[in-house]
């Protein structure tokens, strides 16, 4: 039976009182229960989530500390101390934020955790990322009641505003002394779902960039040929941004070997300017989501950005909104001992590995900007992703599956012998 509390209003925060279904998985109930908080952006209650690990870290008995990184900003951070405390740890990273949803697409409320009949269970956040989140605590609880120590110190990390970039949240923390005093060694945090039997892992992102091109031009009445209209500069921008989002797409599709990870994507996101039907404007501007892998000369690219600019006319410039810089990623040879303790506990457990380039953006980034490797692995084979869609589930199989994985995981890279620079 489990019974809690609730302090705030419960139709609010998702807290409400529960009683354990005797047919379900423990782990799978608390996985429901945390599915239900309503830690939903733009107004995600951080609160409720903020008491719930707590509950949990005072149940497991590990240190438990919150560092507020920003006003209402909360990073909780969780401790199982090693055996051999001076060894660098391992940080297993998670996001407590969900993205918003539109429920009238939904054929369950997406914040009821509702499974059906084949144990899938629907709700935001199902596979990004409070499955993982519950997974690492869960696999911690299996560790300690078997009586299991490892040498390394391994701490849990649950951050805010991922799903809005960071900048409130591990953008912040990384930078902060309590993040110092992890002595960080290795990182997981969130990787894909995969359709498949395999499970793909994430050693690298690429860097966002947005940005605005703002074309000027002459302005005048809407029933004349005017010259140089600010139009007829933002259809040649556009039109030599999409033409190198369409090459990029075939090279993409006509390359077996490549993935979306290994690829620049473009995609125009939004236009404004203009005032009225019959007023040529003397101001129009596209904004551009652009995403570039990790092996693209990021100078060069620039540059040819400004060259299309250039060629559309005068007074055609850009803005950067987002301008990703770091291009680290992390080891995936058999001689990296992180590597090797990740891939080998993955074989022992008969897992094909898929690596790749992340696609999109998580708080990985900071990590390893920070210098420290980190892998995005999310352990959801046999699953679509649906990551920000609709109908966003996971099965429940496919979750105690993951519990598992983890335990195996982290039995492995707790234990890695100290490095060289361990002394
Ligand atoms: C520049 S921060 C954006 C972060 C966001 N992350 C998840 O979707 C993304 O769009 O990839
Ligand atoms: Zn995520
Ligand atoms: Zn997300």
């Amino acid at each position: 039976m489990d019974i809690m509390l609730p302090e705030g209003d419960p139709e609010r925060t998702g807290e409400k009182v529960r009683v354990q279904d005797p047919g379900e998985h423990p782990s799978v109930t608390l996985f429901r229960e945390y599915l239900r908080l309503k830690t939903v952006q733009p107004e995600p209650n951080y609160d409720v989530a903020v008491r719930f690990l707590e509950r949990i870290a005072a149940e497991l008995g590990l240190g438990c500390q919150k560092v507020e990184v920003f006003p209402g900003r909360v990073v909780t951070i969780m401790t199982w101390q090693g055996t051999d405390p001076q060894l660098r740890s391992i940080l297993l990273n998670s996001h407590t934020d969900v993205v918003p949803v539109f429920e009238e697409h939904w054929t369950h409320n997406p914040f009821e955790a509702f499974k059906d009949s084949q144990g899938n269970i629907y709700a935001r956040g199902a596979q990004d990322m409070k499955c993982v989140s519950i997974q690492y605590i869960e696999a911690i609880r299996r560790l300690k009641a078997e009586g299991k120590r490892f040498p390394r110190t391994v701490h849990m990390t649950f951050v805010p505003d991922e799903e809005v970039g960071g900048c409130k949240g591990m953008e912040l923390f990384v930078k902060r002394p309590e993040f110092q005093a992890l002595n960080v060694g290795f990182t997981l945090d969130e990787g894909l779902a995969n359709p498949t039997d395999a499970f793909t892992v994430f050693y690298g992102e690429k860097c966002v960039w947005w940005i605005k091109v703002k074309c000027e031009g002459n302005p005048g009445h809407g029933s004349q040929f005017i010259e140089n209209t600010a139009a007829e500069k933002l259809n040649r921008v556009i039109t030599s941004l999409l033409q190198f989002r369409e090459s990029e797409k075939q090279r993409l599709k006509c390359d077996e070997h490549l993935t979306l990870g290994d690829v620049t994507s473009i995609n125009m996101t939004m236009l404004s300017g203009g005032v009225s039907f019959n007023v040529v404007p003397s101001e129009l501007s596209a904004a551009f989501d652009i995403r570039i892998p990790p092996t693209v000369n990021l100078q060069a690219f620039e540059e040819q950005l400004t060259v299309w600019c250039r060629a559309a006319g005068e007074g055609v410039t850009y803005k950067f909104y987002q301008k990703y810089m770091d291009q680290t990623v992390t080891c995936t040879e058999e001689s990296d001992p992180w590597w090797k303790a990740f891939s080998g506990a993955c074989r022992d457990m008969h897992m094909t590995l898929k690596c790749e380039i992340f696609p999109a953006a998580t708080d990985s980034r900071f990590i390893r900007a920070a210098g420290h490797p980190a892998l995005g692995f999310s352990p959801m084979n046999h699953t679509p992703v649906l990551l920000h869609d609709h109908n966003e589930y996971l099965n429940e199989q496919v979750f105690l599956r993951g519990i598992e994985i983890y335990a195996c995981l982290l039995t492995s890279l707790a234990s890695v012998p100290p490095l060289p620079v361990e002394g």
